[in-house]
């Protein structure tokens, strides 16, 4: 943990660290001190209204979404702001991102004006932008989201870009903070199957802080289905789904396409579905997931239904560490 004049910051809230952005897990000074102000902020949901008086949240969506659009609009009412919600794709003018553009095509607008004038009437603006899947050099260029940031002159929040989703991975953390019975437990990524082609942004971004966490780490997935290594970096892979299930405290369970074949399945084995015999060999293990799931697809209904699936509390935590986070923007631009 990180110290401040000699001191723990998790100590005094007033010493948590402020943050300009939220786009990883690089973008927090003190990871453990987020944490422990996401469980404040659940103690005492309006313990700082004041902050967010006269400021305006923007929240912009290129992308379906139930659980991030909720809970961020909560979380910002909660610490007082003013919040405007745009589902981008549907409602505004299609938008052109590359320089330089001839722009006599669909496209009505530049993001250069569209994130300028946005940030005219915001004072924090989220994002949420899925990758192509097509190309995998401009998807993880970040070139929504960076865009956003080159352009609109306000603190940028993630809503999920391309290749990561740090509003859920800060949740994940928080839930397994809550319902860990060990300091170091188990948890472990695993791949399951799908029918449609996924992002990898959610798995990236959970390695990228289950990997600066205090957790023993390990990823499971089928050969073919590496993450790019800045995001898996030193944790524990292995090919072997129920040697890696075995032991574990908590079992994360996730689709996503190729990375290596850029956007392809290249695997939908129905043997790679979590189910209850597999649960049977992990520590009592406690399953978790980002949701929308497909049942009987990704995981079966009994072990969803089960007293161990932690998925609802989970998704009430986006509420939490939401707050967390908006609260620490608030204070960098007061
Ligand atoms: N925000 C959480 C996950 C979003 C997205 N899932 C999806 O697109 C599921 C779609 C479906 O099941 O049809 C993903 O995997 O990144
Ligand atoms: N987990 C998550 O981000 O859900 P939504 O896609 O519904 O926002």
């Amino acid at each position: 943990m990180s110290t401040e004049n000699g001191k723990p910051k998790t100590e005094n809230p007033q010493l948590i660290s402020s943050m300009k952005q939220f786009l990883s897990v690089h973008d927090v000074p003190d990871l453990s001190g987020l944490v422990q102000e996401a469980l404040r902020q659940k103690q005492n949901p309006f313990g700082d209204e004041h902050l967010g008086h006269h400021k305006t949240i923007g929240l912009l969506f290129f992308n379906s979404s139930l659980r991030t659009r909720l809970s961020t609009q909560k979380a910002a009412e909660n610490l007082g702001m003013k919040v405007m919600v745009m589902n981008v794709t549907a409602d505004s003018w299609g938008l052109e991102f590359e320089d330089g553009a001839i722009m006599n095509g669909n496209k009505a607008e530049h993001v250069k004006e569209a994130a300028a004038v946005i940030g005219q009437y915001c004072d924090i603006i989220g994002v949420r932008s899925f990758p192509t899947l097509n190309d995998r050099e401009k998807d993880y260029s970040e070139e929504v989201v960076n865009q956003f940031v080159k352009y609109a002159g306000r603190p940028i929040l993630s809503l999920e870009s391309s290749t990561r989703h740090p509003l859920q991975s800060l949740t994940d953390l928080v839930t397994i903070e809550e319902y860990k019975t060990k300091p170091r437990p188990k948890v472990v990524l695993t791949w399951a199957p799908h029918v449609k082609a996924l992002p990898q942004a959610v798995p990236n971004s959970f390695a990228e802080w289950m990997n600066v966490a205090d957790v023993d780490f390990v990823i499971t997935h089928p050969e073919g289905y590496e993450l790019a290594p800045q995001f898996s970096g030193n944790a524990k892979v292995t090919y072997n789904q129920n040697e890696a299930f075995e032991g574990a405290d908590f079992i994360y369970a996730k689709n996503w396409s190729s990375y290596r074949e850029y956007g392809k399945i290249i695997n939908s084995d129905p043997a790679w579905r979590v189910t209850t015999e597999k649960m049977a060999l992990t520590n009592d293990a406690k399953f978790m997931h980002c949701l929308p799931v497909r049942r009987n697809v990704v995981v079966d209904d009994a072990v969803l239904d089960s007293p161990n699936s932690i998925v609802i509390h989970e998704a009430g935590n986006r509420v939490w560490a939401a707050q967390a986070v908006i609260k620490q923007m608030l204070t960098a631009i007061r």
